[in-house]
């Protein structure tokens, strides 16, 4: 477990397909209501930029859409909260926990240390997100933003991050958002499900 002062901060995880609007609704987040953002996939592809020495092994996961083993990750995501600022803060965790093994990494090494009042699952279709990302591969530079890649991100979307979607259902912490409309309509559905936060 960390060391925390007695304030813990908030952390929101915000889960849902490729495309599905993740980044995009955290960014509106940080811009109208201060909130901290941290993606796990753009954590991880600056680590594989930097060249360090796990940058071969997670350049391998992305492309193949498979999920970087948690040690990783969670380090990643631990830094770049302590570089925020730990204490009162409130931080979107955008694309993580991924899997089983994200979450209980997650448990063992931030765990308590922090609350997680409820996560967002922006729900949307395959066709639209497959739409939206190949609309976005034009500009991206992402290495994952193609169909042969696509097709792997979303079988692991499916058969490893839905069942940690239904886990925080049933513990009646997902709160579902329907990603398919406009920005700002979707974003108008985050700011009631966060009343009381914003
Ligand atoms: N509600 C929306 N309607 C139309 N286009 C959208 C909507 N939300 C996001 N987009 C567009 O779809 C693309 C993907 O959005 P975004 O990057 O936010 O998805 P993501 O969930 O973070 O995806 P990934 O998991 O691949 O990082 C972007 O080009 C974005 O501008
Ligand atoms: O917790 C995580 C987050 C991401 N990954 C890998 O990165 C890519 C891209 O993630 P985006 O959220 O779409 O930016 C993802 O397909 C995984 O390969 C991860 O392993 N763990
Ligand atoms: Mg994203």
């Amino acid at each position: 477990m960390v060391d925390t002062p007695s304030l813990k901060p908030q952390v929101f995880f915000v889960l849902g397909g490729p495309g599905s609007g993740k980044g995009t609704q955290c960014a509106k987040m940080v811009e109208k209501y201060g909130f901290a953002h941290l993606s796990a996939g753009d954590l991880l592809r600056e680590e594989r930029d930097s060249g360090s020495e796990t940058a071969a092994l997670i350049n391998q996961c992305i492309v193949e859409g498979k999920i970087v083993p948690v040690e990783i990750t969670c380090q990643l995501l631990k830094k770049g909260m302590e570089k925020q600022g730990w204490a009162a803060k409130r931080f979107l965790i955008d694309g993580f926990p991924r899997n089983q093994d994200n979450y209980d990494g997650w448990s063992k090494v931030i765990g308590d240390s922090v609350d997680v009042p409820f996560i967002l699952f922006m729900d949307a279709d395959e066709d639209t997100m497959i739409a939206r990302i190949i609309e976005r591969s034009k500009t991206s530079g992402r290495n994952d933003d193609n169909i042969e890649s696509l097709k792997k991100r979303f079988a692991t979307f499916r058969n490893e991050t839905m069942p940690i979607v239904e886990l925080y259902e049933t513990m009646g912490k997902c709160r579902k958002i329907n990603g398919l409309r406009g920005i700002e309509e979707v974003f108008a559905d985050l700011e009631t499900v966060f009343a009381g936060f914003i």
